[in-house]
């Protein structure tokens, strides 16, 4: 996250769209116009490269898109007020519930869905049961928003399967459309890691196709997928390709790959592409995918750091690696040891341009930054999403 408080205080140009902007943790920049917005998150991340003594910057290339009903994932907490369930959010900088009867930034569909079942739940016992045992629902739709995925995230780890989850479903798909609800689950998910470790009742498929470019993705119940519906395409883009031509060679690493957004394109470019992610089902899911695409290539459950140890004294050098870990960034041990496996090229996606900067002072010593990009894939949030890339000096 970035630097708020020049941001937050910036004088209001425009009204909020969303009724509970200002109370809820969601969005904190609705009262600027989105170009101010952009603006201020170019601005923000050069300070904090500045902050961390990082010099020779390019200019930073923006890319935006639809600033409003992005999100193809919401998650909403269930809560009982006044005797009636509601769903809602954090209220900001605090773990307070706040109900929430619109989210302007989520696609349309999901709001949809979410109020169906509250109605439901208003005459249906066993409705109003799956809300009672579930802290929070989560609603996931594919491309096309043609296809949705609900998993209801149980309180507690004593919670037992739901004999009637399947009726409940049904009756919800008579009002929402049987097409439209693809995919169902009731789960338990470790606190800690938020990893689902026990589904207790499930509807449908286990999982949700989703189309990015030509490659098809499933993405097995709880696995990782970026939320920005408008700009996959040009994150896939802008590190799968290098100007108008794919990245290409005989070896690309792509390390924290998740179900492989970036690990299918550059299998199609690269002779052998080794994918490296600590969630054995994205895992799983990759592995076969990438069977079909690039014998050759592979995936192989491990946290990164566990790979570039194991790496160092093995013979493979790839001529690019990709980075795109979550907020904790790819760490200084990590980095370090990609310096002595010293890949030709490093694109690093970020999520966090705070522990980007820490990782790029490792790099950048032996690497110069020849492309950084801004991708907007969270408008309307102070969240900043980066692509570094990195040439070996
Ligand atoms: C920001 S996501 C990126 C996934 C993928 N590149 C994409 O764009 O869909 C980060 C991924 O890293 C995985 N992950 C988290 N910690 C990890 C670690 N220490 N080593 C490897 N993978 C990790 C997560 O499960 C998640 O799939």
């Amino acid at each position: 996250m970035i630097d708020l408080t020049q941001i937050l205080d910036a004088p209001a140009e425009v009204d909020a769209r969303c009724p509970h902007f200002g109370a809820c943790g969601g969005c904190q920049l609705q009262h600027l116009r989105y170009e101010t917005q952009l603006a201020h998150k170019q601005t923000a991340l050069l300070a904090l490269f500045a902050e961390a003594g990082l010099d020779e910057i390019p200019t930073i290339v923006p890319h935006s898109a639809g600033p409003w009903h992005y999100r193809n994932r919401i998650r909403l907490r269930i809560e009982r007020v006044e005797g009636q369930f509601r769903f809602g959010y954090n209220r900001r900088a605090s773990h307070v519930f706040l109900p929430v009867i619109e989210c302007p930034i989520a696609a349309e569909p999901l709001w949809g869905v979410a109020a169906a079942l509250l109605e439901l739940a208003k005459t249906d016992a066993t409705a109003e049961a799956l809300l009672d045992v579930s802290a929070e629902l989560e609603l996931f739709a594919n491309h096309k928003l043609s296809r949705l995925q609900l998993t209801f995230f149980a309180r507690d780890k004593r919670t037992k399967s739901m004999p009637q989850f399947e009726r409940v479903m049904v009756a919800l798909q008579e009002v929402v459309g049987i097409e439209l609800l693809d995919a169902a689950a009731l789960v338990y998910a470790d606190p800690q890691s938020g990893r689902i470790v026990r589904t207790l009742s499930e509807h449908g498929a286990d999982g949700l196709g989703y189309r990015v470019k030509d490659e098809s993705y499933w993405i097995s119940r709880g696995g990782f997928f970026q939320v920005n519906r408008f700009l996959l395409d040009t994150l896939v883009d802008q590190v799968t390709r290098n100007g108008g031509a794919p990245r290409a060679g005989a070896l690309a690493w792509d390390l924290f790959s998740g179900v492989g957004l970036f690990s299918r394109p550059l299998a199609r470019s690269f002779d052998r592409v080794t994918a490296v992610e600590a969630n054995p089902t994205a895992v799983e899911d990759l592995r076969r995918a990438l069977k079909k695409i690039s014998p050759a290539s592979t995936a192989i459950a491990a946290t990164t750091v566990e790979f570039l140890r194991r790496a160092i004294v093995d013979r493979d050098r790839p001529s690019l690696v990709v980075l795109d870990p979550p907020r904790a960034g790819a760490g200084v041990e990590a980095c370090e040891l990609l310096v002595k496996l010293a890949p030709q090229e490093i694109v690093y996606v970020s999520c966090d341009p705070t522990t980007l900067a820490r990782d790029l002072a490792v790099l950048m010593p032996h690497y110069k930054l020849t492309g950084l990009h801004m991708v907007d894939l969270f408008p309307q949030t102070v969240h900043v999403e980066s692509i570094a890339v990195l040439n070996h000096r």
